[in-house]
């Protein structure tokens, strides 16, 4: 179970925290959504959860272990926001062996699975995807790392209602396997997979209940 204790981040050029007093826990296989209008400090919280900022109070833990930002780095799972943006490799293999050349066949496979993209040939550039088949590949490159929480970043922006469904569908079925942990100015569809809810405004987290908007085909 993840847990968030307490935590601020109040960097020194800032008159008050940019986050203050966040709790949350989530389950294994859960999923939670963290709604927030811009600034409230969502892609701040997915940093120092992923390990790339330092909290400057406050405690993250994986059951009762404490989690360094290094722990972080090296367990977690972070999808920025438009992922395929960053896309580097030049064919579907490429891309998911960035930075681990050594990783078995057998995992990279695994992980297009997952998120239903084995049909295609390894050889595929990723450039050639559709926008809901590079989301998809920005998932599978963060789950051949086998992270203990996925984060993502808006993870349906400027996808239109089609590749919506097919992103939701996997992250539905991803959610049986894995902790994910979304951030998103609006809960939309994604209030029809979450487990857990919280609203973060001004820095600080509150537990919400979220509506489902829209029925998702599993
Ligand atoms: N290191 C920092 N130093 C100073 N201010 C910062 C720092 N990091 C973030 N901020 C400020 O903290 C606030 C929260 O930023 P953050 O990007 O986390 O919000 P957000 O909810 O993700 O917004 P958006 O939805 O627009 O991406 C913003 O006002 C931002 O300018």
């Amino acid at each position: 179970m993840l847990r968030v204790q307490n935590l601020a981040y109040h960097p020194a050029a800032t008159p008050i925290p940019i986050l203050d007093g966040v709790s949350l826990e989530l389950e294994p296989k859960q999923m939670g959504i963290i709604i927030g209008p811009s600034g409230s400090g969502k892609s701040t919280l997915l940093e120092i959860l992923s390990g790339l900022a330092k909290q400057t109070s406050g405690a993250i833990k994986w059951r009762d272990q404490d989690l360094t930002p290094d722990d972080l780095r090296q367990m977690g799972g972070l999808v920025f926001q438009f992922p395929e943006r960053h896309f580097c490799g030049s064919t579907l293999i490429e891309e998911l062996r960035l930075g681990h050349p050594d990783i078995k066949r057998e995992r990279l496979n695994a992980a297009l699975e997952e998120v239903g993209l084995a049909h295609l040939s390894s050889q595929t550039s990723p450039r050639s995807l559709s926008g809901g088949q590079q989301r998809r590949l920005a998932l599978a490159v963060q789950l051949v790392r086998q992270p203990f929480l996925l984060m993502l970043d808006e993870p349906t922006a400027g996808l239109d209602w089609s590749m919506r469904q097919q992103l939701l569908s996997v992250l539905r079925k991803l959610k049986t396997e894995w902790s994910l942990l979304i951030v998103s100015h609006d809960a939309g569809e994604l209030a029809a997979v979450a487990d857990r809810a919280w609203t973060l405004d001004h820095g600080h987290l509150t537990p919400t209940v979220i509506a489902p908007t829209a029925k998702v085909e599993s």
